[in-house]
C-alpha cells in the first residue's frame, strides 16, 4: 500500500504511525511516498499564515497524487483539511485521537500567565491570536511560521518568549518535556479536528477503503464530525476564528457527545461561546451523523447569539483599557 505524505518531519511521523498500524492490523506492507504541498513551499518561504493562501494549501497536492492513483492512501492532519466534501476522495478512518488542546512553550519554564505584559508570543493561526488577546494578559502577539522545530527555534534563540503549538504535534514528535503549559480548553479551544488524523482514499477503490476501516475510531470521527460541522455552518456567514472541541462522555441512557464551540473577532474582543450535548445511540454507525447534527445546531445557537456580525467594525478602545486594568490588578 502506498502512503502519500507531507515532507515535514510531523507529517512523516504521522503517516509512519499509520503505515505500522496498517501493517499490524492488516499485515499489509506498505510504503511512504513523499509529495511536496504549496504550504510546505510558501512555509519555507517564511511568510505569516495570516492572510496566505486558502486552508487547503497543505492538502490538495496530497490529493492530486491520490486522484492520480500515484499513492493509494493520503494522510492528512485533520484540522489542515477543508470542511467541504471533494469529488472522488473518501475520508476512510480517523484513527484515535491525540490529546486536542494546545500547549505554550515559553522560557524559562513559565506560563501564559506568568509572562509579564509586553512578552512577545508567536503564533500564526487566526483563533489562537484572537484567544489570546481575550485573556487580556498585555502580550505581544507575534505571527509565527514554519514547522514544530523552527517554531520552538524562536524561543530558544530568544527572539520570542512564548509559542502556542498544538499538543498532538509535540506528543507525535515525542518532544512533551518541552511544553511548559498545557492550555485549558476553558480558555483556549483547539482548532475543530486538532489531534486527529485523516486517511483518505480514492471513492473507488473499494478495497483499500475497507482494508483502512480497521484504524477508524468512531468516537474520534463522531467528535471532530460536530466540531467541524460547527465551523461548517458558521463558515457559511463569517470569517471570524472559530474553536471547537467534542467529547464522548458515558451518559445514564448511553453514550453521549458533548460539545463547546467558540467564535471570536479577529482582535478576541467580541465573542459568541455555547455548549451542547446529545446521546449518540447504541450505534457507533450513527455517531459521526448525530456528531454533524449536533455542531449543525450548535452553530444555529451561535448565529442567533450574533456569530456572523463579530467581524463588522466594532470599537475596541474601551476594552483595551479595561484589559490594561485587569494587567495592572495582576
Ligand atoms: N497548522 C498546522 C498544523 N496542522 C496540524 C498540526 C499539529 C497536529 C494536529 O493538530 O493534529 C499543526 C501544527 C500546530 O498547529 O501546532
Amino acid at each position: 500500500m502506498r502512503i502519500g505524505t507531507r515532507r515535514s518531519a510531523l507529517a512523516t511521523t504521522q503517516s509512519g504511525h499509520v503505515a505500522a498500524a496498517l501493517t499490524e492490523k492488516l499485515g499489509v506492507e506498505t510504503v511512504l511516498v513523499e509529495i511536496t504541498t504549496d504550504g510546505d513551499r510558501s512555509q519555507a518561504a517564511g511568510t505569516p499564515l495570516v492572510g496566505a493562501p486558502s486552508m487547503g494549501v497543505f492538502v490538495s497536492a496530497l490529493r492530486d497524487a491520490l486522484l492520480a492513483g500515484e499513492v493509494d492512501v493520503a494522510v492528512h492532519s485533520l484540522k489542515d483539511l477543508p470542511t467541504y466534501a471533494t469529488e472522488g476522495i473518501t475520508l476512510a478512518a480517523v484513527p484515535v485521537r491525540e490529546d486536542p488542546r494546545d500547549i505554550v512553550v515559553a522560557r524559562d519554564g513559565l506560563t501564559l500567565g506568568e509572562l509579564p505584559p509586553g512578552s512577545k508570543v508567536g503564533t500564526g493561526s487566526p483563533r489562537r491570536v484572537a484567544q489570546i488577546e481575550a485573556l487580556g494578559l498585555g502580550v505581544e502577539v507575534h505571527g509565527l511560521r514554519g514547522n514544530v522545530d523552527t517554531r520552538i527555534g524562536r524561543v530558544r534563540e530568544g527572539v520570542l518568549d512564548a509559542v502556542v503549538l498544538a499538543r498532538a504535534g509535540l506528543a507525535r514528535l515525542d518532544r512533551l518535556d518541552e511544553v511548559t503549559e498545557v492550555l485549558d480548553p476553558l480558555q483556549v479551544l483547539p482548532a475543530p479536528g486538532q489531534g486527529a488524523l485523516a486517511v483518505e482514499c480514492r471513492s473507488d477503490d473499494a478495497a483499500t477503503i475497507a482494508a483502512v476501516a480497521a484504524l477508524d475510531d468512531p468516537a474520534t470521527r463522531a467528535a471532530v464530525a460536530a466540531e467541524r460541522s460547527v465551523m461548517a455552518v458558521l463558515e457559511g456567514g463569517c470569517a471570524a476564528p472559530i474553536g471547537a472541541l467534542a467529547e464522548l462522555a458515558e451518559g445514564d441512557d448511553g453514550p453521549e457527545l458533548w460539545l463547546r464551540a467558540v467564535i471570536l473577532s479577529t482582535d478576541g474582543v467580541l465573542s459568541v461561546r455555547r455548549s451542547a450535548s446529545a446521546p449518540l445511540g447504541d450505534d457507533p454507525a450513527g455517531w459521526s451523523a448525530a456528531g454533524t447534527a449536533l455542531g449543525a445546531s450548535l452553530a444555529a445557537e451561535m448565529l442567533v447569539d450574533g456569530a456572523a456580525e463579530l467581524m463588522a467594525p466594532h470599537d475596541s478602545t474601551s476594552h483595551q483599557s479595561a484589559r490594561s486594568a485587569e494587567v495592572h490588578n495582576a
